[in-house]
């Protein structure tokens, strides 16, 4: 474990040491999952069951983690940052420092719409530093018009796709949240969802996000109408079985995000990297397959590559980062990691 002052080597450390910097409730909500928090334990143990078979002899001197996202993009290798909201209550520059972290590091960055800055602030922090792909992440929202401006604002500003969060009907129960009498701190803004603070400060966030979100939301009427608003790609973040994979291929969607919201919506959910190997089946080659949830290493990446991911995401080591000031550490961990382990994928396998 690193004690104050040391070196920070792995993503464990970066946890303890950004967790540490935060306010209890501030923590404890980056932090946890929701109610009994099984899924956000399984997230992480379930990598463990899992053994890489490594095969020795094989010339690594030239290992090359790069590789295409998104019909042709480049990225240094296969991991992004995960939308998550609020990201300045760990660091003022929140969502624009992650940007440019990503920026330096060459990989991709999700939007919250519960970002602390607009679009274009935060697309313009990257780019501002090297090319980078963003993703725009939508809910389902009552207020269409808004939700057309947003898509609108994505477009103008360069966004690569929609990521449509289809987990969150509701916001997840997180007993943390109304222990704490949890609220965003005052001053901070919503630009995407065009709220500020002061507007929503007598409101929790579960009450706040059930004015905002659409629970009647569907795959006949929304992928239709998305698609029939944009050209950008649209991608469907929350699925964890074979069915709602053959949905996605059905309506004509670019691709899934495989993930439970880091455990923090439905409790009691399979563990990503055990829901991978169904939906990737599905996919069938005919649709992108990525994921997210509880991935902290190289090889945990390396895992869900061998079973069908073409990329992986992470959502809370990001803030951690922010919360020391350090958010490349984890880019720079994982990808020595995921380096160092790579090798040469389709030369290896591993088994359960
Ligand atoms: C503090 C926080 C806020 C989040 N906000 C959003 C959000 O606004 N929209 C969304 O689709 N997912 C959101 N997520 C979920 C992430 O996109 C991602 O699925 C999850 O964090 C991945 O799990 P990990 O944190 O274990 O890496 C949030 C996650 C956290 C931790
Ligand atoms: C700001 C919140 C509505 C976002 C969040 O906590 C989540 O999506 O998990």
């Amino acid at each position: 474990m690193a004690k104050e002052g040391e070196k920070m080597l792995s993503v464990a450390d970066l946890e303890r040491a950004g967790s540490k910097k935060l306010p209890d409730s501030i923590r404890e909500f980056y932090n946890s999952g929701s109610t009994e928090q099984l899924t956000i334990h399984e997230n992480s143990r379930a990598f463990s069951k899992y053994r890489v078979r490594p095969r020795v002899l094989v010339d690594v001197s030239k290992a090359d983690t790069s590789t295409n996202l998104f019909g042709g993009q480049r990225v240094s290798f296969p991991l992004g940052v995960s939308p998550a909201g609020v990201q300045a209550m760990a660091h003022p520059d929140g969502e624009t420092a992650t940007s440019r972290a990503c920026a330096k590091r060459g990989v991709s960055m999700g939007i919250s719409s519960f970002s602390n800055y607009s679009i274009t602030e935060v697309r313009s922090a990257g780019t501002n530093v090297a090319p980078i792909i963003h993703v725009m992440q939508l809910y389902t929202m009552k207020d269409r018009d808004l939700q057309l401006r947003i898509i609108r604002d994505a477009e103008l500003a360069g966004c690569t796709a929609i990521f449509l969060t289809a987990d969150s009907p509701v916001l997840g129960v997180r007993y943390n949240e109304w222990r704490n009498d949890f609220r965003t701190p005052a001053g901070l803004a919503f630009p995407i969802i065009e709220l500020t603070t002061e507007r929503i400060q007598n409101q929790t966030h579960d009450s706040g996000f059930t004015a905002f979100n659409d629970d009647a939301h569907n795959w006949t009427r929304d992928i239709p109408w998305l698609r029939s608003v944009t050209k950008m790609q649209i991608w469907i973040k929350g699925v964890l079985t074979a069915e709602d994979t053959l949905l996605a291929v059905q309506y004509g969607c670019d691709g899934i995000i495989v993930s439970n919201h880091g455990g923090r919506q439905l409790d009691g959910v399979p563990a990503t990297i055990d829901a991978l190997p169904e939906c990737v089946a599905a996919a069938n080659g005919r649709i992108r397959v990525h994921v997210d949830g509880g991935i902290r290493t190289g090889t945990d990446i390396f895992k869900a590559l061998a079973f069908g991911a073409e990329c992986c995401w992470v959502g809370r080591p990001a803030i951690w980062g922010l919360a020391v000031s350090l958010s490349m550490a984890v880019a720079c961990q994982m990808g020595s990691v995921h380096t160092e382990c790579l090798g040469r994928p389709a030369e290896n396998s591993f088994a359960a």
